[in-house]
């Protein structure tokens, strides 16, 4: 009988850990005493991982499981795994995407009102008894006329454009290519995207390769207008940049919900009221979650029965080539 080991680097959401407990023999390394002594005890036995928020698969832990044959990750995002060196080793990798695309986007146009027309600040302006003495002052920001730059229009950045689109703002985009199916203008580079926009919303993926993408540079290029938004990954831009930018107003705002090291968030950037930050909390609903943890689920399951991963990543194809 193939073992039915399965480890937990990082604490998964409930529900999804107390079925996957019902199905396999699940090993939770962040209650380990010593986790380098449990990694060492499963070496010959783990065959399936279920990688929580934020849970760091590297190629260490990789190399450490020579019987590993999934990592299955809860997230649409993946850049705490390492999908090149599973993908070497014939691993399988696999995400949660499409189940959070509407959750995600909503939360972005809800970023982007909020950090444009300053809803956190006018909301504890209130709070603060101040409308007692004098209304809240006009925005110098509008959503009006403005034009969205979208960094990333996979699945999530086309449900953005929609939704913006239906706020009549204007749309342009920048990625890896041009896609066919997409009628706004493209941009081949994020420089010349961030020159010809007011707008930016970021919503694509982190990694070695997206690091530091928008940089003084391109913040510089968006202006003194500008509106910097990212539901990305932190790492995606260059934040001491980026606060270096709002500190001196070369650009207008920026909504962020993700940071460079979650959850620290630096205390430069709290300390700016040109500013709306949340805490990643772009698919954080329980209706979002509980179908990422099912996709969690039903990719290991699946596997385990020899059918196959149901969403597997572009490093880790399947079937295989
Ligand atoms: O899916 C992603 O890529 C996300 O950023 C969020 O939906 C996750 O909640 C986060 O990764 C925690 O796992």
């Amino acid at each position: 009988m193939p073992s039915l080991d399965l480890l937990m680097p990082r604490p998964m959401l409930p529900h999804a850990t107390s079925v996957l407990e019902k199905e396999f023999t699940v090993h939770k390394l962040w209650q380990a005493v010593d986790p380098a002594a449990m990694l060492a005890d499963l070496r010959d036995k783990v065959r399936f991982i279920a990688a929580g928020s934020h849970s760091a698969v590297d190629a260490a832990m990789i190399e450490a499981l020579p019987k590993l044959e999934i990592i299955a990750n809860f997230g649409v995002g993946y850049d705490s795994v390492d999908a090149a060196t599973a993908a070497k080793r014939g691993i399988i990798v696999t995400n949660t995407p499409d189940v959070l695309n509407e959750d995600v986007a909503d939360l972005a146009m809800g970023l982007l009102i909020s950090t444009v027309r300053e809803l956190p600040q006018a909301e504890k302006y209130l709070r603060d008894g101040k409308w007692l003495e004098e209304n809240y002052p006009l925005t110098r920001g509008t959503l009006r006329g403005r034009t969205l730059g979208i960094v990333g229009l996979g699945r999530i950045g086309k449900a953005i454009a929609k939704r913006a689109e239906a706020f009549g703002l204007k749309i342009a985009y920048f990625g890896r290519r041009q896609q066919a199916d997409a009628s706004y203008p493209y941009y081949d580079s994020v420089l010349a995207l961030a020159e010809a926009v007011d707008t930016l919303m970021l919503i694509l993926p982190g990694g070695t390769e997206t690091r530091n993408l928008i940089d003084a540079k391109v913040l510089e290029a968006l202006g003194p207008h500008g509106i910097l938004i990212n539901v990305a990954r932190g790492s995606v831009v260059d934040e001491p940049a980026l606060i270096a930018a709002l500190q001196k107003g070369e650009i207008l705002g920026a909504g962020l919900d993700v940071f460079a090291d979650e959850p620290k968030v630096p205390e430069a950037l709290i300390a700016l009221d040109n500013v709306v930050l949340l805490p990643h909390v772009g698919s954080a609903s329980h209706h979002t979650r509980a179908a990422m943890g099912q996709l969690v689920i039903d990719n290991l399951i699946s596997w385990r029965d020899g059918k196959g991963p149901i969403t597997p990543v572009t490093e880790t194809p399947w079937p295989k080539p």
